[in-house]
């Protein structure tokens, strides 16, 4: 489905990702994990096409084999940190990704509220963002993010700054939505239990240049995974990781 070829990204003389190439599939979970500073965030920017203008990408992607540049209307970005517009309510802010894409104000309503309880969000329709915690503005980013329709997404960290039993209840939501209406997901975290409870694939970079160095296919559906079949890996990326930052 996405495919991207020999990205390579340069700050000046500096190269920060080198020559990295991968394939995102329709209907799978990817996660990505690598050390800080690795280059994670910044390939999901140029692939959402918001990479600082100070850096300078090479490479190619194409969609269903048809050359693409960014931003592109079929990815949905979620970054790092909630970039929520601090004068929009909450309702509108989650809004936003819609009505951009075309869709009619109320109709963008409706669907977002719809969505509210299960994000914990019900009676904050009309809170602005510094009326509401960080997990809350955290799961109001990933609902602007997870509405829209798009058949790519791009979540960085997205669950990062949420308490373990919401994040656990997320990271259920979105496994479930993702069963429903599969797309192309591709995660960053840095959290091994959520990268193998809910990936069917995880890539692992490397710093010094970013590159990617494994690609770990988790092939049992969510609900038959063992919790010994998971340790071991989750024992193998952490062995890959301590070696990535020794
Ligand atoms: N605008 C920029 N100009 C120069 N260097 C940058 C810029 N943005 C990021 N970098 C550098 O690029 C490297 C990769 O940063 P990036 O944020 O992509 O890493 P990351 O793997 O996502 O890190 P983390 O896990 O801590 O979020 C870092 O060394 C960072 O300092």
């Amino acid at each position: 489905m996405l495919e991207v070829q020999a990205l390579t990204i340069r700050a000046g003389a500096d190269t920060l990702v080198k020559d990295l190439s991968l394939r995102l599939e329709e209907g799978s979970l990817t996660c990505l994990i690598g050390p800080s500073g690795c280059g994670k965030s910044s390939l999901v920017k140029w692939l959402a096409g918001v990479l600082a203008p100070d850096l300078h990408a090479e490479g190619a992607a194409t969609i269903d084999g048809t050359p693409v540049t960014f931003p592109h209307r079929d990815i949905a970005y979620q970054p790092q940190q909630d970039t929520l517009f601090p004068w929009l309510t909450t309702a509108e802010n989650a809004c936003l990704g819609l009505e951009i894409g075309g869709m009619d104000r109320r109709a963008a309503r409706d669907r977002v509220k719809a969505l509210f309880p299960a994000f914990g969000l019900e009676g904050h329709e009309e809170s602005f963002p510094d009326q509401l915690s960080g997990g809350m503005r955290q799961r109001a980013a990933f609902l602007r993010t997870i509405v829209q329709d798009a058949r790519v997404l791009l979540l960085d960290e997205p669950f990062s700054a949420l308490d373990a039993v919401t994040r656990l209840h997320m990271q259920d939501w979105l496994v479930e939505r993702l069963a429903e209406r599969p797309r192309a997901a591709l995660m960053v975290t840095h959290d091994l239990f959520e990268a193998t409870q809910m990936a069917d694939r995880v890539l692992v970079m490397a710093s010094g240049p970013g590159r990617l160095v494994a690609d770990i296919p988790i092939p049992m559906p969510s609900a038959e995974r063992s919790e010994t079949a998971l340790a071991e890996i989750r024992s193998k990326l952490k062995l890959m990781l301590l070696k990535e930052t020794s």
